[in-house]
């Protein structure tokens, strides 16, 4: 399946898999998030068909979209999960995933977080400190157990993305220096209560290009070969996640074709291989669907006000990122140049810039490829109740996340005089 081909036109409306996106709108009102089963499925079949026979586990990286039918969906297709929080960790465990299939990063996780993590049994902690490794061997003795360790490296390998999610250079706050790893590996090796198990890095998100993959893995490797100059034997390499998706004229590599460069790279070590893809297993298959609710014609410019903002889909933003954005049902009138903006007070409050659109007041939008980083960077900004969520399948749709309600927002104060 090509990548926007869950979300297609037919006689002008605009569909997600066999269901307008104008009776969504009707059935579960905007803002609302439309992701599309098969688009999500196609995407993780291409990943792990492209393995072929290879050992391998793919850890759906749980950030991008962390939804409880989202994750049940990805779990009973085999996946294993990245994880950066024990709120991660407790929607895996939820939704059905298998924790000895999972894998937890961040740099900062708490020592309750890793007690839960141990208790469970994860497949692996990628440790991104000195200190975190002593903290977690630590934990770990209390609890009579030895942690599985990945230490994660930062190569030091331009990602070539935004300056904001690159994370493999050495001056971002990830991973240990490269120059560090073998000491850290002998100390953990040394340690009671942890044992070395695999090799880490994560260079970067929306990464269009395979080189930077390439280098990264070749320094991954070539440290996996000192190591076992020292008897450190690795059994897993992780690889991160990564893998860009086309929003606008990007040309990303296929998923194939990046499964198929890493093993390649990777054919002299029998080691498994693990990836950790987010936005290239959700980003294409969901959109963010809006209503507009009024013009206003300047003559300097034209905004077209929409009930989603920023709070629903902080990308554009945080990162100036682009997002396409479709009329649902294309009519005749004149086409203008408007600025698509949400009812949030910030001038940054905008989906997007400069699109030539003929609208009309109550028109429906779909801001395209917002299955990742969509949903799971919203918050209630402005006390606007976060979006729904709903799951087409074929001719079906379903609500996976209900809209939330205002008195939602407050449940959790109190009003102290
Ligand atoms: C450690 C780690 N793994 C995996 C991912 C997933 O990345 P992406 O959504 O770009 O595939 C991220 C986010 O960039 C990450 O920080
Ligand atoms: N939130 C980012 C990706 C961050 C990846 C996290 N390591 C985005 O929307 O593009």
């Amino acid at each position: 399946m090509s990548d926007w081909a869950a979300f297609h036109y037919h006689d002008d409306r605009l569909f997600a898999e066999s269901v307008s996106l104008a009776a969504i709108a009707e059935q579960f009102g905007t803002p609302c998030y439309v992701y599309s089963h098969a688009a999500i499925t196609a995407a993780y079949q291409a990943f792990e068909q492209a393995f072929s026979g290879r050992e391998h586990l793919i850890c759906y990286a749980v950030k991008a979209n962390s939804n409880l039918t989202i994750l049940n969906l990805l779990a009973r297709l085999g996946s294993g999960f990245d994880i950066v929080s024990g709120g991660e960790l407790h929607r895996v465990l939820k939704a059905g995933g298998d924790p000895r299939k999972t894998v937890f990063s961040g740099v900062g996780k708490t020592r309750e977080e890793m007690r839960d993590a141990l208790e469970v049994n994860v497949l692996c902690f990628n440790i991104e400190s000195e200190m975190e490794l002593l903290a977690l061997n630590d934990v770990a003795g209390e609890m009579g157990k030895v942690a599985p360790v990945s230490i994660r490296i930062n190569p030091d390998v331009d990602a070539n993305t935004h300056p904001y999610i690159s994370t493999g250079l050495k001056e971002n706050k990830f991973g240990v220096p490269a120059a560090d790893a073998e000491r850290i590996y002998q100390l953990a090796r040394d340690l009671p209560s942890v044992r070395p198990v695999g090799l880490d890095c994560h260079i970067g998100s929306q990464l269009t290009e395979l080189s930077p993959f390439i280098e990264a893995t070749r320094r991954i490797l070539d440290l996996q070969a000192r190591l076992q100059s020292l008897h450190i034997t690795i059994e897993h390499i992780d690889l991160g996640g990564g893998l860009g998706i086309r929003y606008d004229v990007e040309s990303p590599p296929s998923r194939q074709d990046y499964v198929k460069a890493l093993c390649t790279e990777m054919a002299s070590t029998s080691a498994r291989l693990i990836i950790e893809p987010g936005r290239s297993v959700v980003g294409n298959a969901g959109i963010l669907l809006t209503r507009v609710q009024y013009l206003k014609h300047l003559p300097h410019r034209n905004f077209a006000i929409v009930d989603a903002a920023m709070n629903d889909l902080l990308r554009p933003a945080l990162y100036q990122a682009y997002h396409a954005i479709q009329p649902v049902v294309k009519h005749e009138g004149e086409t203008q140049i408007y600025q698509i903006v949400g009812p949030v007070c910030e001038t940054g409050d905008f989906l997007g810039n400069e699109r030539a659109l003929a609208l009309a007041s109550n028109d429906l939008l779909a801001v395209m490829s917002s299955g990742a980083y969509g949903m799971s960077m919203s918050s209630n900004y402005n006390s606007r109740p976060r979006a729904a969520e709903v799951l087409v399948d074929g001719d079906s749709v379903r609500l996976i996340r209900a809209r939330e309600s205002i008195d939602e927002l407050c449940a959790l104060e109190n009003i102290i005089v």
